[in-house]
């Protein structure tokens, strides 16, 4: 991009039953892209073995949950399987006014919440799975959860998918370089959308000044 464009930060939204791969979809996109950054969320839920603590979640307590939902610290906040999940404000602010893309991983509640304040800025994909026989076998497949959790996880993914009408993008995660690829494909179109581009007006009177027009 030309120096004199800049651009604001866009907020790309990954939501999806639990189990249909937005996490997978999410890790590769944040390892090939510089300009992305996972927002980091804060939960009540206990760490799953492979979670590191400020990278994954910030896994916290009941009582510090409920003093930053006081201090409006969070930009929406959401329980979801009997767990409290929240986004923090600050990073979010920061990365808009800087030009850099945050992805979020969050359920439907959380998306609702953020598109009510950021209409402008948030580009929402909800991802599918290719059948519920896939999604339970990718939940089992995991091996991270007690059978009980599968089982209210696969009960709650209906309730969870009936929301993919709310979304901008609807992806049916088969293949996962595929699944990348694509939401690769949206967040390069997204970043060129005039409305996001500051400094085009300037830009183009220099070049058709250059051009004798
Ligand atoms: N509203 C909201 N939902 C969140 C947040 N963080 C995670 N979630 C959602 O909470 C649900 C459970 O997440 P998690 O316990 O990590 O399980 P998994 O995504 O199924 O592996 C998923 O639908 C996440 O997208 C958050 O900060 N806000
Ligand atoms: N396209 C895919 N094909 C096969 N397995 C997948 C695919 N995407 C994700 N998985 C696997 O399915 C399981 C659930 O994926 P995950 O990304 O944790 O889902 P979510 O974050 O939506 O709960 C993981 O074991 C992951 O490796």
């Amino acid at each position: 991009m030309d120096p004199e464009i800049t651009r604001r930060g866009l907020l790309l939204v990954l939501s999806s039953p639990s189990g249909a791969g937005k996490t997978s979809i999410a890790r590769a996109l944040l390892d090939s892209d510089p300009n992305l950054s996972l927002s980091v969320s804060v939960t009540t839920r206990p760490m799953r073995a492979g979670e590191r603590d400020g990278v994954d979640y910030d896994f916290i307590g009941k009582a510090e949950f409920q003093s930053l939902v006081e201090r409006g610290a969070l930009i929406e906040h959401a329980e979801v399987f009997g767990n409290h999940y929240g986004t923090p404000r600050a990073p979010v602010e920061d990365a808009l006014t800087a030009g850099r893309d945050m992805l979020f991983d969050i359920d439907w509640q959380g998306t609702q919440q953020i598109s009510e304040g950021l209409t402008e800025d948030i580009v929402t994909v909800f991802v599918l799975p290719p059948s519920t026989d896939e999604l339970e076998k990718r939940l089992r497949g995991r091996a991270l959860d007690s059978e009980d959790v599968i089982r209210r996880r696969m009960a709650k993914s209906a309730d969870e998918m009936s929301h993919y009408r709310e979304y901008q993008y609807v992806l049916v995660n088969r293949a996962l370089d595929e699944s990348v690829y694509a939401v690769r494909a949206i967040l390069t179109a997204e970043r060129l959308k005039r409305r996001r581009q500051h400094g085009l007006v300037d830009f183009v009177n220099r070049l058709r000044r250059e051009s004798g027009g």
